[in-house]
């Protein structure tokens, strides 16, 4: 039978019983080492502002070329920021890229916009003007704000829970570097996704500590099963009060390896008819460690037996680094990686 992730009432997070909370711990812990994945209802960002962001980012990836072009994302900076135009991120060189294809052209059916930090002076944010999308940035600030409580709560609850100091991970996490990713996946012929081509995105790990992902009623984000690596189960919508919370390659590196990153992939929904795949968006927080902060392993998770598995980087140069990935330059002289 395939496993399928717990649901976790996240209300045991703060409030009822020390046995509740401990039973919260112990089943969030367990989740997340096992699948890298676990599921929260009741959570605390609240259902209203996650209704508004959503209704805004369809706004935003509806808004004439013109207005989205002053905030195309720069690939170089390191830290992505506004928008990256469909097929523009290639996700297949994360993980799928065996070395042995010459001339790839896999793309994503994908645009992205990536927002941070309101206050971020180093990579500041890239709105479309205010007078095109009212509300836009005051949506994704509160989304922002909201999104990045909730994860330093969940760092906490991790780190006691492994016995550690329970602020051991979130005094590296202020949120400086934290992002809002939203992708718009456009219709698709299933043809076309079928052929191995192209994907909506290819298997992949996120780059910070751990992700929020609010999905999209159609369904299409699937989560590898660790039994049968290379097989994707589906993870199913249940509704807009769920968010799915994901161990990312940050969390992998610290804990050295003992809590590994959960590897996903989008694709068409499994309960899809006809020939078109629907239209889809979602709505992501990725929550990553401030950037002058050391991504190599732990102490607490190193010793004569378990020597570091990871080279002791700042978070800004792993997020560099990952992001020049997935964004490559041409891959020979007159091949064109684009879709
Ligand atoms: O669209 C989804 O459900 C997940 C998106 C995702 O994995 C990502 O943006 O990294
Ligand atoms: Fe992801």
């Amino acid at each position: 039978m395939s496993p399928s992730i717990p649901i976790l009432d996240a209300t045991f997070m703060a409030k009822g019983t020390a046995e509740e909370r401990a039973a919260f711990g112990q089943k969030f812990l367990e989740s997340m080492t096992e699948y890298g994945f676990v599921k929260l209802v009741n959570h605390s960002v609240p259902l209203p502002v996650v209704e508004d962001t959503f209704s805004k980012i369809k706004q935003f990836f509806k808004l004439p070329f013109d207005v989205k072009r002053p905030t195309i994302n720069d690939p170089k900076k390191g830290q992505q920021r506004g928008w990256s135009p469909p097929g523009e991120e290639k996700t297949w060189w994360l993980e799928s890229n065996t070395g042995d294809v010459e001339s790839p052209r896999f793309s994503d059916n994908k645009e992205s916009f990536d927002c941070g930090d309101p206050k971020d002076k180093q990579f500041p944010n890239q709105w479309p003007a205010e007078s095109a999308l009212p509300g836009y940035q005051a949506t994704m600030d509160q989304f922002y704000y909201d999104c990045g409580q909730l994860c330093v709560n969940l760092l906490e609850v991790l780190a006691a829970q492994m016995n550690l100091d329970p602020k051991l991970f979130s005094s590296k996490c202020t949120n400086e570097a934290s992002t809002i990713r939203i992708n718009h996946f456009p219709p698709i012929d299933r043809q076309t996704l079928e052929s191995g081509q192209v994907s909506r995105i290819w298997p992949h790990n996120d780059f910070g500590i751990i992700s929020l992902v609010f999905p999209d009623r159609t369904g299409g984000l699937e989560y590898e099963d660790r039994e049968n690596p290379g097989t994707f189960i589906p993870m199913p919508y249940n509704g807009d009060d769920e968010v799915v919370v994901i161990i990312s390659e940050t969390f992998q590196r610290w804990t050295n390896g003992a809590v590994r990153a959960g590897l996903h992939r989008v694709t068409k929904p499994v309960d899809m008819v006809g020939d078109v795949v629907p239209e889809r968006w979602s709505l992501v927080y990725f929550c990553k460690a401030d950037r002058h902060i050391n991504v190599g392993p732990l102490k607490e998770f190193v010793g004569p037996e378990r020597q570091p598995l990871y080279e002791d980087l700042t978070a800004l140069e792993y997020q560099a680094m990952r992001n020049a990935v997935h964004y490559p330059e041409p891959v020979a002289e007159g091949v064109s990686v684009e879709a």
